[in-house]
């Protein structure tokens, strides 16, 4: 297994950022950031209810509701609703849910809530320097859909256990979350310093990304490939289960309102270049994607075929 050849690490507070975000979005979907201006407080402060929830007995975590059909609550292996499964349970909340989580739900709540207004306006600023740095006009075309008092974003907190039984075995392999690529615009994930996040490179291969606890992640989504009519790809990852050690990590996913149309923006179109996507909008997208497999292409049935 190789490690991530040359990871992307864009630095926020350098002036060359947005060239540096445009070519990491080109050439992998998939980059870190530092100089986040994410305070570290309430990353921990989020990180160690986090830890104490899933700390709880089972029966106790069941408390939170399921994490089906929509809103908040607490999975266990099963992922979405089609037979996907990993070693891995998690809260998968919108970011408007009022979670009656744990034994201080309001302790939660509180940090949460913190945890994603911070991770949001950092989202937001990404976005406005991708588009900042691709020279659209319209600097907020990206980050008014995260800003839209509609938008339908996601936030998602996984906990992957140690699995000692891959203790010495070198080549196996156990899966905490099967490959796929993020339906949104933007994903940014944080994680303990726990390894197991590997990303699919263009070739197919994979590469595991090293963690770092100070630092963001950020995916290309599926949406923002179609608005970048392919200019950007949004990244197929996956997390391996690790033998000795837990891995948590929290996920912001930025996505836009339900009867937002999402299609490629024409001032990314040269004259001669066709749209590749048909227009649709996040409902449908999110219809078609809630019967698809993890692993599936979600975008397959909004691409254009092309004449011949
Ligand atoms: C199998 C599925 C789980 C998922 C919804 C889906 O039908 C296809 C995409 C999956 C995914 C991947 C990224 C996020 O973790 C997630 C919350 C999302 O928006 O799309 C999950 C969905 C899920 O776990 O419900
Ligand atoms: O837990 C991780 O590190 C990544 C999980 C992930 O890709 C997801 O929840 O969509
Ligand atoms: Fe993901």
């Amino acid at each position: 297994m190789a490690l991530f050849p040359l990871i992307p690490v864009i630095d926020l507070s350098k002036p060359d950022a947005k060239h540096q975000i445009v070519k990491a979005c080109e050439d992998f979907g998939f980059f870190k950031v530092i100089n986040h201006g994410v305070p570290m407080d309430s990353i921990k402060k989020l990180e160690s209810e986090a830890v104490k929830f899933f700390s709880l007995p089972l029966s106790e975590k069941e408390k939170a509701g399921p994490p089906y059909p929509v809103g908040f609550g607490y999975g266990n292996k099963r992922i979405g609703l089609n037979g996907d499964v990993g070693w891995v349970e998690y809260l998968l909340m919108t970011t408007k849910s009022n979670p009656e989580i744990g034994d201080n739900p309001e302790d939660f709540r509180c940090a949460m809530n913190q945890y994603v207004a911070a991770v949001k306006s950092m989202a937001c600023d990404v976005l406005e320097l991708m588009a900042d740095g691709l020279r659209i006009q319209q600097k907020d075309v990206f980050s008014k859909l995260l800003m839209d008092e509609q938008s339908d974003s996601m936030f998602r907190v996984n906990h992957y256990p140690p699995y000692p039984e891959l203790q010495g075995f070198k080549d196996r392999n156990l899966v905490g979350f099967g490959e796929h690529t993020d339906p949104q615009i933007i994903s940014v994930l944080r994680s303990n310093n726990t390894s197991g996040l590997e990303i699919s490179l263009r070739d197919g291969s994979w590469v595991s990304v090293p963690p770092d606890q100070t630092s963001f992640f950020i995916n290309v989504g599926d949406s923002l490939q179609v608005m970048t009519n392919s200019k950007f790809k949004s990244v197929r990852h996956r997390v391996l289960a690790n033998s000795y050690k837990s891995r948590v990590s929290m996920i912001y996913f930025g996505g836009p309102p339900m009867s937002e149309r999402i299609a490629p923006l024409p001032s990314l179109m040269g004259v001669e270049q066709t749209s590749l996507y048909k227009e649709f909008t996040w409902y449908e997208y999110k219809a078609t994607s809630h019967k698809s497999r993890l692993a599936d292409n979600r975008l397959v049935p909004f691409e254009k075929i092309a004449a011949s």
